[in-house]
């Protein structure tokens, strides 16, 4: 049978979409999923994404990283909603459901896609780094010369280390300039750099407003495929009013077998 999908991508991280309101995919088959996602073998991308019917939502998000292993992922919320958009699900504004539950997201007159992450209570800080879940698990440790860092190697350590290896974690290496950040992040569930990730850009400000002691506030971070914004507000559990902002692209589209 053929299904068809669409590539997105969002500030370089790069999704392969279906809509799956119909159930055409089978989501239990890793393999399929795996191969989708392969650069050499399949479609290609960071990660593959179902949009499926849910009651009282306008879709619910599924998520998958090429490994086949599942996390929220904001880059790839952001794609949903503008795939939402393109199939006319949506508007200007969605209700949607992901792995780490309700999020609701707007479409701005320049296309830029304003995603609404959960609040976040819980800060590690330790000796040169912070550890922050935005819906996915982020290590944040800050490098100030990130041209010259092996990012692969780097982060595979932090990934694979006694406290991670498990579970696994995204680390990102971050500089903390005065009005901005730059970042390269290692994504787990790639198990490679990635262009940008949205979580890990949110968690990476988060540190940034945390080191700098402000409250309020929108910060812009450039990641290697390009710049998204985050805004935050700081109350006495932590932080809230979280919006991931950003471009989210429409790229091709295709058919595959199944
Ligand atoms: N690789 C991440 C999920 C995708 C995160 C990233 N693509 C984003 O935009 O948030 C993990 O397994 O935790």
């Amino acid at each position: 049978m053929k299904i068809p999908f669409f590539k997105y991508q969002g500030t370089g991280n790069d999704f392969v979409m279906i809509d799956n309101r119909i159930n055409l995919f089978d989501k239990t088959n890793i393999s399929a999923i795996q191969h989708l996602c392969d650069r050499r073998f399949g479609i290609g991308s960071d990660g593959l994404i179902l949009i499926e019917n849910l009651p009282d939502f306008d879709f619910n998000m599924v998520f998958f990283n090429p490994d086949g292993s599942q996390s929220f992922c904001g880059n790839g919320s952001r794609c949903a909603v503008a795939f939402a958009k393109f199939l006319g699900i949506i508007d200007n504004q969605a209700y949607f459901n992901s792995t780490d539950g309700e999020h609701e997201a707007w479409v701005s007159a320049n296309g830029d896609i304003s995603l609404k992450m959960h609040d976040v209570k819980l800060i590690e800080k330790g000796d040169g780094y912070y550890f922050i879940n935005t819906g996915s698990p982020h290590y944040i440790k800050e490098e100030t010369n990130l041209k010259e860092l092996d990012v692969v190697s780097e982060g595979r350590e932090i990934r694979y280390n006694d406290r991670f290896k498990e579970e696994g974690t995204n680390v990102n290496f971050v500089k903390y300039n005065q009005e901005s950040l730059d970042i390269r992040t290692y994504e787990r569930g790639v198990e490679g750099e990635t262009l940008s990730c949205g979580t890990g850009v949110t968690a990476a400000a988060l540190s940034w407003a945390d080191k700098f002691k402000l409250s309020a506030g929108k910060v812009d971070v450039n990641a290697q495929g390009g710049k998204l914004s985050v805004g935050f507000k700081r109350n006495e559990n932590g932080f809230n009013d979280i919006w991931l902002i950003g471009p989210a692209q429409y790229v091709f589209k295709g058919e595959i077998e199944v």
